[in-house]
């Protein structure tokens, strides 16, 4: 069978819900087999963060110059920050077979679901919302006002949910890791299974 263009898998959510805890942990499965795309962003790094592995810190006209390039994917501004993923990485990836994860908010989800239709959308849900403002408020990264722009952000976000292919409620990191990877590998069964079912299709009608 010829080799399959790597899958698109996105992970969304709102702020604080644990994308990026729950990120790192399958990245540090040792069976892991899919590449993260790093993020360009104008947000300031965070104490820790380091540029070029947690994100391509850019200024904003740095990152309007992307923009006007069309070298992202999808871009969206969050809370007064632009973020975006890089086009070039992403389909040299994929076009080398690899799969490619994308830890990225809800609009910048909505424009890769129109430009990459067969994508894999996973929705990260938090168990209630009083436990999405105790983890924006117990990761202590933002200030109060920025924490209540991320909440408001996340209510409309959560009304976005019904768009995704699946929704993962991140009660317990391993658990929620747990599903994605089983999700992923079902994924791909019934990709393949519809690919050779096409392939037979072909071959009787040739
Ligand atoms: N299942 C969980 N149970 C309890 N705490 C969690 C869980 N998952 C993540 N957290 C905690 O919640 C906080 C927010 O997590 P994280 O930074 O991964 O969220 P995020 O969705 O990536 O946020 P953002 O979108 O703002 O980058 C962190 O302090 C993290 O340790
Ligand atoms: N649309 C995109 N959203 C992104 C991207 N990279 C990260 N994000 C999301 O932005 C918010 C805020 O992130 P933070 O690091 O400041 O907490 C969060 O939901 C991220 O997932 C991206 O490339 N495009």
């Amino acid at each position: 069978m010829r080799k399959q263009r790597g899958l698109l898998i996105v992970l969304s959510g709102p702020s604080g819900v644990g994308k990026g805890t729950v990120r790192k942990e399958l990245f540090s499965q040792p069976d892991t087999n899919y590449e993260y795309s790093i993020s360009m962003t104008t947000r300031a790094p965070r104490e820790g963060e380091v540029d070029e592995v947690d994100y391509f810190f850019k200024t904003r006209s740095e990152f309007e110059e992307l923009i006007d390039q069309g070298q992202l994917l999808e871009y969206a501004e969050f809370v007064g920050n632009y973020y975006g993923t890089p086009l070039e990485y992403v389909n040299k990836m994929r076009d080398a077979g690899r799969d490619v994860f994308l830890e990225i908010e809800v609009q910048g989800a909505a424009q890769v679901r129109s430009k990459v239709p067969d994508g894999l959308f996973i929705f990260l849900a938090p168990p209630s919302l009083t436990e999405l403002e105790d983890r924006l408020v117990g990761r202590g990264t933002e200030s109060d006002e920025v924490i209540a722009s991320r909440l408001a952000a996340a209510r409309q976000e959560l009304e976005m949910m019904n768009l995704y292919d699946y929704v993962v409620v991140n009660d317990e990191v391993e658990k929620a890791c747990d599903r994605i990877n089983a999700i992923i590998i079902a994924e791909h069964c019934k990709r393949e299974r519809v690919e050779q079912r096409y392939l037979d299709m072909l071959k009787e009608n040739a």
